[in-house]
């Protein structure tokens, strides 16, 4: 006799307390049950009590996250694309959470040399558009060059190096389709949040809980890498050519292409991201550009002794256009919003070329401002790339030449710089619902040096501002 039957007479007695128990309703023994059916029975009360514990245990664990999550600090990463959201989330990571983040080393590997690839095909692309005077929009091709032999050296020698960098590129494509890199028409790499490409790229992450999924690279993902590697290693000296020719140089130039001002750029270092022993410094990957396409939150745990075990959430979003609807769920419960601010003001959006980008991150500056939702939010400006507008500057490009409201105010970073946050300060104090301090701080997120530094007085900050409010202090 099984334990099962062995219950019956027990079971005959909490039949009034388990009535409305469907779990016990459905496994009760029916009147002349056969052996065979009782044994089927009792096989199917174990399984159904082995997934009905795994519930109980996933609801446990949905409930304490619930739970840690109320009680963490909340922040939100916003502003327009490129605007360096996912940069300021690396500062971060190294700053709280560097032994977590140092294990992802291999996964920046791979999109730095991915970043340096796609310099390569843009290169590529606009010589086989100008073989062939097609227009320099067309779709990037990994297909050498179809057109007729020609006798002119320069030229063979362009069509040799495409030849003989065909197969990279074929191993970049590979890559590519195992991280699902969306086919939008954009030049950078883009991949959903939640869509796992990180551990397609080998990295475990143990912050995550036992039943979340956890793709784990096949071998053939692993084998896609080290061609990626093997085949840059012996692609270095063509894509050091290709980049140190003096009439790709000029095509460029004469056809816009600003490669060195291109977010994942890379070409000048292709000796040491090429060596069989390329590991990525910090730095390289603070510069590394993966499109966010989505909302990622990352649940940081900090391990450094000064704030060693406190919590807390960042969302990094996707700011282009077609992103910006998935921001507003995050705004529940966030306390603190970082919104990067780029000073930009000669750059039109990817998405929309007839749009500035200073008007395009102010229009959505006045929506945050404005919003009734994150009137109790506290609200840091990052004015970033700042080293750019000092480049830009330098070079010569006048500001009013791109905002006529400028005027005549001297062309250099101070006066830039204040006639952005005297603009952002004036919507803060016109449209929040409710008064609040405007902060703001100027940053070069690749510095991360720097960047680090202030991320850790930003947390600190919003810790002390929280306890003001809630009246602890
Ligand atoms: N030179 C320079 N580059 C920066 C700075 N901040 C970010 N970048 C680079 O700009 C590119 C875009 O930065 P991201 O952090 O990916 O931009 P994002 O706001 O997350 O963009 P989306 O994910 O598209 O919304 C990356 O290659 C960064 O390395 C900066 O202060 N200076
Ligand atoms: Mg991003």
């Amino acid at each position: 006799m099984d334990s099962f039957t062995r219950k019956k007479g027990k079971e005959r007695a909490q039949d009034t307390e388990s009535v409305d128990n469907p779990f016990i309703v459905r496994f009760k023994a029916p009147a002349n049950e056969t052996e065979e059916e009782r044994i089927r029975r009792v096989r199917a009360f174990a399984d159904a009590q082995k997934v009905s514990k795994q519930i109980d245990e996933n609801l446990a664990e949905s409930k304490k996250k619930i739970d840690r999550r109320k009680k963490a600090m909340k922040i939100l990463l916003l502003g327009q694309a490129e605007s360096g959201k996912s940069a300021v989330l690396k500062n971060f990571r190294m700053a709280f959470t560097p032994h977590q983040f140092q294990k992802e080393r291999g996964v920046w590997k791979t999109i730095v040399q991915l970043n340096l690839i796609g310099s390569v095909k843009t290169i590529l692309n606009a010589l086989e558009n100008n073989d062939s005077s097609e227009d320099l929009l067309s779709s990037i091709t990994i297909t050498p060059p179809q057109t007729p032999p020609t006798d002119d050296p320069v030229k063979r020698n362009h069509r040799k190096l495409h030849l003989r960098l065909s197969p990279l590129l074929s191993v970049e494509t590979n890559v590519n389709k195992m991280l699902s890199v969306d086919a939008v028409a954009s030049k950078d790499i883009c991949v959903r949040a939640g869509s796992g490409w990180k551990s397609k790229l080998g990295f475990r992450d143990s912050t995550r809980s036992s039943f979340e999924s956890m793709e784990l690279p096949t071998h053939s993902q692993s084998a896609n890498q080290e061609d990626l590697s093997r085949m840059l290693a012996a692609s270095k000296d063509d894509i050091i050519q290709l980049w140190g020719d003096p009439e790709i140089q000029e095509l460029l130039w004469s056809r816009e292409i600003y490669l060195s001002s291109m977010p994942g750029f890379f070409l000048d270092e292709v000796a040491r991201i090429a060596a069989p022993d390329y590991e990525p410094t910090d730095c390289d990957i603070v510069r590394a550009r993966v499109r966010t396409v989505g909302v990622e939150e990352h649940h940081l745990i900090a391990e450094t002794v000064a704030n060693k075990g406190s919590e807390f959430y960042i969302a990094d979003v996707g700011g282009s256009r077609g992103s910006r609807w998935t921001w507003v769920p995050y705004f529940d419960d966030v306390q603190a919003i970082l919104f990067l601010a780029p000073l930009a003001f000669n750059q039109m959006l990817e998405e929309d070329p007839r749009v500035n980008r200073l008007e395009d991150t102010l229009m959505i500056w006045r929506e945050i401002c404005a919003n009734v939702l994150l009137a109790d939010c506290n609200i840091i400006v990052f004015f970033n790339k700042k080293d750019i507008l000092q480049k830009t500057l330098e070079s010569g490009v006048q500001v009013n030449r791109f905002v006529p409201s400028y005027g005549d105010q001297p062309n250099d970073v101070p006066s830039v710089t204040k006639y952005f946050k005297d603009r952002f300060k004036a919507y803060h104090k016109r449209l929040s619902p409710k008064p609040r301090a405007f902060i703001s701080h100027e940053t070069s997120a690749i510095d991360t040096h720097s960047t680090i530094a202030l991320v850790i007085a930003v947390h600190d900050g919003i810790i002390r501002n929280n306890l003001q409010r809630s009246d602890m202090l």
